[in-house]
């Protein structure tokens, strides 16, 4: 049997929404265990909402209430302060307010750290206080502890996944029923998974947050999420998902932080790319996330799970309370952030991939040999080539071997410019084959 000898840690909640009310909740009913784990027995302090009379999804002691975080936050009994507010401000000063006053901070603020991580890091490191924010990235799956924590005896190459359930439910959506991307946007509305302004998500805003908080965290290097090159899903078609399908793809919004081959520097990218329906990524339905890691000694590692929702953000958020209340309870630090690499992010164009590339072109003798011939003049090489349609409807679609960004948005270019090329309907990245 654990000792609960410790003295009571008080934990001080911002923000009562979906995922707030869920740790008050978790707080309240696994509080024996909880206490048990830490060895002392953590309270909830108060908690901090905009507005005191609301009808919440859990009911709190209106005594805790206050809409004064400011001065819970600096309150002299309270030892853990966990922000689930988000936003830029005021969830920054709070933090930092919390931090200067030396209390451990667990947030699930992942548009916060991708923004701004250097200042709260920064005042981690100075206050002596911990942060913990396994929520912030793929909610529920752990990820962010084992990235910084369990991986830290190993060299990562790669993380490539899935971090955003909204759009993957969306694509998912148009790839079962071949719903157009509207629709599915508001089926996905209808079930609460995409907010009524969709934006972050669609975008790709939100997989960009978390792939900057991941590239970082995974090559000990500052990332914010302006280094993170972001193309959402908005554009994407039915009639691309059709074309995805039919040469035995699938079409998923990816993040992808990727060491350069002479591991110098590396990339960011969020965009939506296809991938074969073989690989482990394709079989990530409805609103789930997965992400790979790849490490030198480790090998190729899934991660898979919930990644957004009340309970299971929840539970990150609570495996961080335990984290740093045992912290406080041992005299421990957990550990601080991590960029003594300082690698660079080297942009968008020297990236280096297969591309899916879809053109509405006249049916006629020797189009086709112009075509590769403007590949061939920008060096990328053409894996295969097929027609879909005849005459004035005649699509080619074509994929490339592995080429640089920056070589086939020059062949892009080139091929706006011929007169046989009436439009260049789609143009799409390929992930999952060879080593790409
Ligand atoms: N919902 C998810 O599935 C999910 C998953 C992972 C991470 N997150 C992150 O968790 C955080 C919270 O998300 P959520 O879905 O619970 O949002 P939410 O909008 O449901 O909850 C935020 C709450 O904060 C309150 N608030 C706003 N300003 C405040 C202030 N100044 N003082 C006190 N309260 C204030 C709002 O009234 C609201 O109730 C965000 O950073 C989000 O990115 C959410
Ligand atoms: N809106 C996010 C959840 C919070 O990170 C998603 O759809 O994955
Ligand atoms: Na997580």
């Amino acid at each position: 049997m654990n000792q609960v000898s410790g003295k009571k840690l008080k934990v001080a909640l911002l923000g009562c929404g979906v995922v707030g009310s869920q740790v008050v909740r978790l707080l309240r009913e696994q509080a024996d265990d909880l206490a048990a784990r830490v060895g002392a027995p953590l309270e909830l302090a108060g908690v901090a909402v905009r507005r005191l009379g609301r009808a919440r999804d859990v009911d709190v002691d209106p005594a805790l209430l206050t809409t004064d975080a400011e001065a819970l936050v600096t309150r002299d009994d309270v030892d853990i302060v966990v922000e689930v507010i988000g936003g830029i401000e005021p969830a920054r000063s709070l933090i930092l307010a919390a931090m200067r006053s030396g209390k451990s901070v667990v947030t699930a603020n992942k548009a916060l750290l991708a923004e701004d991580g250097a200042t709260i890091h920064a005042a981690a490191r100075d206050g002596g206080a911990d942060l913990y924010f396994e929520a912030a990235v793929a909610g529920a799956i752990p990820l962010i502890r084992p990235l910084r924590e369990s991986l830290a005896g190993d060299h990562v190459h790669r993380v490539l996944g899935i971090v955003n359930g909204t759009t993957n439910y969306i694509l998912d959506k148009m790839d079962s029923s071949g719903a157009s991307f509207s629709d599915a946007l508001e089926e996905a509305q209808a079930l609460g998974y995409a907010e009524a302004d969709p934006t972050a998500d669609v975008e790709g805003f939100d997989a960009a947050a978390k792939a900057a908080i991941l590239a970082g965290i995974a090559f000990h290097s500052r990332v914010t999420a302006a280094d993170v090159y972001r193309e959402g899903i908005t554009e994407i078609t039915a009639a691309d998902v059709a074309s995805a399908k039919a040469m035995g793809y699938v079409i998923k919004l990816l993040a992808i932080c990727a060491r350069s081959e002479d591991g110098r520097s590396f990339g960011v990218r969020v965009h939506p790319a296809m991938i074969p329906r073989d690989h482990p990524l394709a079989g990530v339905r409805e609103a789930y996330n997965a992400v790979f890691v790849e490490a030198e000694s480790a090998g190729r590692l899934m991660f898979y799970g919930a990644g957004a929702g009340g309970a299971p953000t929840a539970s990150a958020v609570l495996g961080d309370i335990v984290a740093v209340a045992r912290n406080r309870v041992s005299g421990a630090r957990g550990p601080e952030e991590s960029t003594y690499a300082d690698l660079a992010v080297h942009p968008v164009g020297e990236t280096v991939t297969r591309y899916h590339v879809s053109l509405d072109v006249a049916d006629k003798p020797g189009v086709l040999a112009r075509v590769a011939d403007m590949f061939a003049k920008q060096d990328v090489s053409i894996q295969t080539v097929r027609q879909e349609g005849l005459g004035a409807d005649a699509q080619l679609v074509l994929v490339t071997h592995r080429a640089t960004d920056a070589a086939l948005s020059a062949t892009i270019e080139g091929l706006r410019e011929l007169d046989i090329v009436r439009d260049v309907v789609s143009v799409m990245r390929v992930e999952g084959e060879d080593a790409s």
